[in-house]
């Protein structure tokens, strides 16, 4: 790779991402180069990468161009492919704005998991159209330092298991993933959420990312965990015909979350572009040899 790339740093409540803008989708980014990126000690250091790609110029998000101009081809900090990042799309529509390739109202997002919406509000927030949750049947167990809990499982077009706990210390140091059982439950791996209440509709969250390690925030996961304390507290806005709002915190800060009675989770929460800057080609070579 001789010709410099440009990058920019960012974050969503501290889940932070190098971004990667490549409109033509002319850079390779094999998995060894995505990890070498998020390098916190070698590299730029991210929980992830978003690299920003015309939908029109990506064989995964093709078929969405004429709905979104843009597609984030997310991926976690090991290199591996996910098939959506919530703080990721806030902090790509951050990063859109700051570009110039977008000035106000809705943004349309190609994923892999969907069109999603993002609205950046005159507070600077942005609030994320997520989709609807997915509750599957199947339900594992989640066990760290000898204590088990059931866990959740949900569905955010990423997979998720939240378990509720006493202490939000129980979950350890979390430099490995919580083991789970049955394997069966969650094929690909899993997101896991360890909860703790902190008032009426107020919960405190950390988590462990499937191939990122323990983050300081995840929004599929901050979805993840509204949902399932919702029906944990016995709320359903299909039922109730309401929506219903839970703030959930997280290390690196406060996301909000309301579902609403058909099913529709938006989530809202700050976004950041904190840096650019120009990574260099020889270096990218050599850490991906
Ligand atoms: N941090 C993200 C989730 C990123 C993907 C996840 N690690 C997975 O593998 O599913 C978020 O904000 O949702």
């Amino acid at each position: 790779m001789s010709t410099r790339i440009a990058f920019l740093k960012g974050h969503g409540t501290e889940n932070d991402f190098v971004i990667v803008p490549d409109p033509e989708n002319t850079i390779d980014l094999p998995p060894a180069a995505v990890a070498a990126l998020c390098d916190r000690r070698a590299g730029i250091g991210g929980d992830g990468l978003l690299h920003v790609v015309r939908s029109a110029a990506h064989p995964e998000a093709r078929a969405m161009a004429g709905e979104a101009e843009w597609f984030m081809d997310y991926r976690n900090g090991d290199g591996s492919v996910a098939e959506m990042c919530g703080n990721g799309v806030r902090v790509f529509a951050r990063y859109l704005q700051h570009a110039g390739h977008v000035t106000e109202g809705d943004i349309a997002v190609a994923t892999r998991g969907g069109v999603k919406t993002a609205h950046i509000a005159k507070d600077g927030d942005v609030t994320v159209g997520m989709g609807r949750a997915i509750l599957p049947e199947a339900q594992a167990t989640v066990s760290v330092d000898g204590r088990t809990w059931p866990a959740r499982n949900v569905n955010m077009g990423n997979p998720h298991a939240v378990a509720f706990v006493e202490d939000l210390d129980h979950a350890g140091h979390l430099f490995t993933p919580p083991p789970f059982s049955p394997a069966a439950v969650y094929p690909d791996g899993v997101n896991v959420e360890f909860v703790v209440d902190r008032g009426l509709r107020h919960v405190a969250v950390r988590v462990h990312e499937r191939g990122s390690g323990e983050t300081r925030s995840c929004g599929t996961g901050a979805c993840a965990v509204a949902v399932a304390a919702a029906r944990r507290d016995g709320v359903d806005p299909a039922v109730t015909g309401t929506p219903v709002t839970y703030t959930v915190d997280v290390p690196g800060g406060r996301l909000v979350i309301t579902e609403r009675p058909d099913g529709g989770i938006e989530m809202t929460g700050p976004a950041v572009i904190v840096a650019e800057g120009e990574i260099d080609p020889g270096w990218l070579d050599s850490a991906t040899l």
